[in-house]
């Protein structure tokens, strides 16, 4: 009998904090034996050289010519991805509350945007497949992709999971994600699916169930 072809293409999974885009791709990817890359890892590094070079956050022309002068590299292995910042790693550090309130003044800057977009759009060409996720890959950065997903969840699921995941006060973290979700809106759209893009919505779905239906939808392409 023979084997189905190995999906060989571009995923593009959008959504806003917490809808579960790291944890699915991470999953997909290594399930299909793909290459993952987070974009919000990308906006995340370049904010903490930002921060580090100690300039404010107000000027659009500073920020970016910081991020122009920064060395910016991430790893594309789905259990072992890695984000540098001029050589040293940062996984740890661009997680963190500094990094988080600041993100989204520098993704906010159009140059500093087109910046990540080239290297994000460099890097999906060279994987022979990958899960991309973030906010804007199935509208801007890959919007030929070959299954452009949508995830989301009622916001007080998704401040219940990340509160679960850093250990952090549910009140607090539902208002942090609102802001946040409200601040991006003004340069990407976490609440509206890319044209052409299946929505789904994970509040009653388990980490499970949410990849079992990606496969399907994946099997799904495969019989077009
Ligand atoms: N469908 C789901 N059901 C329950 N928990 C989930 C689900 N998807 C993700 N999670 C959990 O929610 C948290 C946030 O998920 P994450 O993948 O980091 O979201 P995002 O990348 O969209 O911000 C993680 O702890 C993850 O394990
Ligand atoms: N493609 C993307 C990905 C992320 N961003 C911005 C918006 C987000 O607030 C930050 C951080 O994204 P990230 O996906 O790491 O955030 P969460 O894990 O969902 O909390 O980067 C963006 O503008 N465009």
């Amino acid at each position: 009998m023979s084997q189905p072809t190995p999906f060989r293409g571009v995923i593009a999974i959008d959504g806003p904090s917490g809808s579960g885009k790291s944890s699915v791709s991470r999953r997909l990817a290594t399930e299909l034996g793909l290459r993952c890359l987070d974009t919000g890892s990308m906006y995340r590094a370049a904010t903490l050289a930002v921060l580090r070079s100690g300039v404010g956050l107000t000027d659009a022309a500073t920020i970016l010519k910081v991020v122009e002068g920064a060395t910016l590299e991430f790893g594309t292995t789905p259990n072992d991805r890695y984000s540098l910042v001029d050589g040293d790693n940062v996984d740890v550090e661009i997680r963190g509350p500094e990094v988080t309130a600041a993100v989204s003044a520098v993704s906010g800057v159009p140059e500093v945007r087109a910046i990540l977009i080239s290297m994000q759009r460099d890097i999906i060409a060279k994987a022979n497949g990958i899960v991309v996720e973030g906010r804007d890959i199935g509208e801007v950065v890959a919007p030929d992709a070959d299954l452009k997903v949508y995830l989301t969840a009622d916001p007080n699921e998704r401040a219940r999971r990340r509160s679960m995941q850093a250990g952090a006060d549910l009140a607090a973290t539902a208002a942090d994600l609102t802001r946040r979700d409200n601040a991006d809106a003004k340069t990407t759209r976490p609440h509206d699916a890319a044209p052409g893009a299946v929505v789904l919505d994970t509040t009653h779905l388990d980490l499970d169930q949410v990849i079992t239906a990606l496969h399907e939808l994946i099997a799904h392409k495969g019989t077009e």
